[in-house]
C-alpha cells in the first residue's frame, strides 16, 4: 500500500487546495443601469490560474459581470452594483480600496485593440511608471522586454520599439494591449471578446497566448465563439437574461450541460 508520511499528506492537501483555489468570488451580484436590472443575484467563483469563459446570448450580462470584477462599471454614472465581490477574500467594493491599484491587480483587455497613440515602448512603460514599479531606466527596459516576451510579441517588435503602437497589425496591437496589462504584474486579466476584431491567424495566436498565460494569471474571457470557449477555457459560465444559468468544467458544459438553455445556446438554437 502507498503510505503517505505526515509531511506528504500535508503537501498533497496543499496541492489540492491550490488546484481549487478561488481567486475572485461574486455573491448575489446585482447590477442596475438606471431602472433597468442587468444582473440578478449572480453567484460565481473564479478559480485561480485557470481560464474561465463567460458565454450567453447578446445582452445577457456577460460584459456587465466582467466589468464588475475590476469596478469598470464605476465609470458608468447610471450603473449601480450590489452584492459582494472579493479578490483573495478582500471586498473590492470596500470604500477603502484604491480603484487604480485594483485595476492594476485586475487588468483588462478590450474588444477593440486600443493602444495609446505613443510608441510601442511607451505603451508598455506607462503603467509601471505611474504605479512606481521602477525607478531606473534599465529596470523599465527589462519590464518592457519581459512583458512583450510574455505576450509573444517581442521578436516581432524588438527592432521597432520606438515606432507607434498604432502602426502594428490588429493582432499585434491586441498582443501589445495584453503586454501592457501584464506590465503592471496583474493577478487577474479580464478579456472582453479580445479576438472579435482579429482574423483567424491573429485569433489563433492570441488563443495560444491565453493558454500560456494561465500558468501565471487568472483569466476571465467573454466570448461569442463556442469554439473559442472550448479551446481556451477550463471552466465556463453560461448567462441568460441577466441570470447565471450554470457554471462548470468546460468539457462538461459543452458535452453534457445540466440546463436546457445551455444546450440550446451551444447547439445554436438561440443567440
Ligand atoms: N452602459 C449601459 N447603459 C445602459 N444599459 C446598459 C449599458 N451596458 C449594458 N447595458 C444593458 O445591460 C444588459 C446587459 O448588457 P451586457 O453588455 O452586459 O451584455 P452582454 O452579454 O455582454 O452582451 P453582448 O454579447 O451583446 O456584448 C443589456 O440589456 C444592455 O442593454
Amino acid at each position: 500500500m502507498n503510505m503517505l508520511t505526515e509531511a506528504g499528506v500535508e503537501k498533497k492537501l496543499t496541492e489540492m487546495a491550490d488546484e481549487n483555489a478561488i481567486k475572485m468570488r461574486g455573491r448575489n451580484v446585482t447590477v442596475h443601469y438606471g431602472e433597468k436590472q442587468a444582473l440578478f443575484d449572480v453567484n460565481l467563483d473564479v478559480p485561480e490560474k485557470q481560464v474561465m469563459a463567460l458565454i450567453g446570448p447578446s445582452g445577457c450580462g456577460k460584459s456587465t459581470f466582467l466589468r464588475c470584477l475590476n469596478r469598470m462599471n464605476d465609470t458608468i454614472p447610471i450603473c449601480k452594483v450590489g452584492g459582494d465581490i472579493t479578490l483573495d477574500a478582500e471586498d473590492i467594493y470596500d470604500p477603502r480600496i484604491d480603484v487604480v491599484e485594483l485595476r492594476a491587480r485586475v487588468g483588462m483587455v478590450f474588444q477593440k485593440p486600443n493602444p495609446f497613440p505613443k510608441s510601442i515602448y511607451e505603451n508598455i512603460a506607462y503603467g509601471p511608471r505611474i504605479h512606481g514599479l521602477t525607478k531606473a531606466k534599465s529596470d523599465l527596459d527589462g519590464i518592457v522586454e519581459s512583458s512583450l516576451q510574455k505576450a509573444a510579441l517581442w521578436n516581432e517588435v524588438k527592432d521597432r520599439l520606438h515606432e507607434p503602437g498604432t502602426g502594428l497589425s490588429g493582432g499585434q496591437q491586441q498582443r501589445l494591449c495584453i503586454a501592457r496589462a501584464i506590465a503592471v504584474s496583474p493577478e487577474v486579466i479580464l478579456m472582453d471578446e479580445p479576438c472579435s476584431a482579429l482574423d483567424p491567424i491573429a485569433t489563433a495566436k492570441v488563443e495560444e497566448l491565453i493558454d500560456e498565460l494561465r500558468q501565471n494569471y487568472t483569466i476571465v474571457i467573454v466570448t461569442h465563439s463556442m469554439q473559442q470557449a472550448a479551446r481556451v477555457s477550463q471552466r465556463t459560465a453560461m448567462f441568460h437574461l441577466g441570470y447565471l444559468v450554470e457554471e462548470g468544467p468546460t468539457d462538461k458544459m459543452f458535452t453534457n450541460p445540466d440546463d436546457k438553455r445551455t444546450q440550446d445556446y451551444i447547439t445554436g438554437r438561440f443567440g
